[in-house]
């Protein structure tokens, strides 16, 4: 009876009651949509005789909800060992693990023709400092940078670099050793310090300090934060188009969200300042930013905005990355006694002298690369796949706008590429290697990706990881002091790296001077 009595109220019940068919119609609308949507998607769609669960064929929310949830890799990994080597993940999304998928999908099949490009609706970086990097750049200007960034990451210029490579391993074997007494070292930790070190050293001009001063250190963990949201924003819009995603509320983060992601922005932006002085004075410093801006002077191939968008795309790049396979190699090595004697006595006898672990000599070290690869085969960096679209004019598969991928751990978890493709064995790496693995489907594994738009940071990586690993392996006995697989641990794009704890004895006849 209170609403008779209060004048308000009876007015808000009569406008409700006359929204209320309004509302229902526009339920009802969406509801029958999506109905009409799934079936089609179901029984019609130029996809449907792929197979695949129903559920991820239906409607895209399957899909979404395993990378909202960091299972995205393994739940692909876990489809194709069901369904075979192509498998429909997504209403208009096809995932492939057959190695022959590789070129097709990331490379091009001559000079003229142009590789399938990204899906550029699914990034929400139009207003980011990477926006003018390679990594969004249209094919055009994406050519174009990436000569002139290929020689700044030549191998002459990476040889350049090698003091500065040295130095910052010195610094992290210095400061592992001064936990070592304490307890197990967290491993995890240190990687990630070293590896933003490098990057901001060898393309910023100075390191971000973060091994040698803890005051430094909440960088690496702001930008991790940062992609996890970036990950789920970018998951949600593929259910809905961009046009009409801007305007819907999940699109406008939480303010705790904003936060992290404003001060992420503030300090990209407070390290790019450096860079911009940089290319101003030019100073030599034999690092990648010294050879860009070099290089650049005579070809004048990149702006000023472009050279800094490269900078702050290397920080997202080439730390987290390179921080996991490392993270792996070591973490594997502890769990195949076999390979980790094998892999100690090799650095232990060849290299009597620490002046002698230089990347020449290293990277004649077949068993060290192939403990390498192996970690890259069962912890790819970048595990859940490259999404690129179909061109409109050819390869579209009947006429449809279809988005492909190689699941990159699904492709080297799989037991139709890999004899037990579970298991650590750097021995199928080797030249000589038991007949067990001739089955094996070496390019199967390739974590960082092939074609035109491969990883432009695969040779300054390799070289960390090999000076890395020899250094510690000469240097300390180590054991994983873990119960739980390392391993199992969400991917949110990149894996979320739990701690890795290790205890590590040092060797009294080596010292790191
Ligand atoms: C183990 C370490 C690394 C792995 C596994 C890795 C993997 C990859 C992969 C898979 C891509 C292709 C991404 C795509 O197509 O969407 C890529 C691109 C790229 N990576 Fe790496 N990366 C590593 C380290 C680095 C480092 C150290 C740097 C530089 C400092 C770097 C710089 C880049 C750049 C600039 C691109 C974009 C290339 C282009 O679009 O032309 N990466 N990386």
């Amino acid at each position: 009876m209170s609403h008779l009595i209060s004048g308000t109220f009876v007015l808000e019940e009569w406008q409700a009651f006359n929204y209320c068919p309004l509302m229902l119609n526009l339920l009802a609308l969406a509801i029958l949509y999506a109905l009409f949507q799934t079936a089609y998607n179901l029984l019609y769609h130029p996809l449907h005789r792929f197979p695949g669960p129903k559920c991820f064929a239906a409607t895209p929310l399957p899909y979404v909800f395993a990378s909202y949830s960091g299972c995205l890799a393994t739940r692909l990994h876990k489809l194709h060992e069901r369904y075979g080597p192509v498998v429909r993940t997504a209403p208009n999304e096809l995932s492939f693990i057959d190695p022959s998928a590789w070129p097709t999908i990331y490379g091009r099949k001559n000079r003229s023709q142009q590789p399938f490009r990204k899906n550029y609706d699914s990034f929400n970086e139009t207003r980011s400092q990477i926006r003018r990097s390679l990594y969004l750049a249209n094919e055009e200007d994406h050519a174009r940078a990436r000569k002139l960034l290929n020689l700044a990451f030549s191998p002459e210029a990476l040889r350049a670099q090698e003091p500065l490579l040295q130095g910052h391993v010195h610094e992290l074997l210095n400061g592992i050793e001064s936990e070592t007494d304490v307890g197990p070292v967290d491993l995890e930790k240190w990687f990630t310090y070293f590896a933003f070190d490098v990057v901001g050293e060898t393309s910023f001009g100075e390191p971000f300090n973060c091994v040698k001063e803890p005051s430094h250190r909440a960088w690496p963990r702001m930008l991790s934060r940062a992609r996890k949201i970036i990950t789920g924003i970018s998951g949600l819009k593929l259910l809905v188009p961009s046009s009409i995603f801007c305007w819907m509320p999940v699109s406008q983060n939480s303010p705790l969200q904003r936060t992290v992601l404003q001060s992420v922005v503030n300090r990209l932006n407070f390290d790019l300042q450096k860079v911009e002085k940089r290319i101003v004075s030019k100073p030599d410093r034999g690092d990648v930013l010294s050879a860009l801006i070099r290089v650049n002077e005579e070809k004048k191939a990149l702006d000023n905005t472009e050279i800094m968008a490269n900078a702050a795309l290397f920080i997202l790049a080439g730390t987290e990355t390179v921080a996991t396979l490392l993270c792996a190699v070591i973490y594997l090595l502890t769990q195949n006694s076999v390979a980790l004697d094998r892999l100690t006595r090799e650095m232990r006898e060849v290299f009597q002298d620490e002046s002698q672990l230089t990347l020449h000599n290293l990277s004649k070290m077949t068993y060290l690369t192939a403990c390498i690869d192996e970690a890259l085969r069962l912890v790819p960096p970048v595990p859940e796949g490259l999404p690129r679209v179909t061109p409109p004019e050819g390869e579209s598969i009947c006429g449809c706008w279809v988005a492909v991928q190689i699941s990159t751990l699904a492709a080297s978890w799989s037991t139709s590429n890999f004899v037990r493709p579970l298991s650590y064995e750097p021995e199928r790496w080797l030249e000589n290697k038991s007949s067990c693995y001739a089955s094996d489907n070496m390019q199967a594994s390739q974590p960082f990706s092939t074609g035109p738009r491969n990883c432009l940071g695969q040779s300054l990586a390799l070289s960390e990881v090999r000076l890395v690993i020899a250094n510690l392996i000469r240097k300390f006995d180590i054991e994983c002091t873990m119960q739980k697989s390392w391993i199992e641990q969400p991917t949110y794009l990149l894996w979320e790296k739990k701690p890795l704890l290790v205890k590590l004895t040092p060797l009294q006849s080596f010292s790191t001077q």
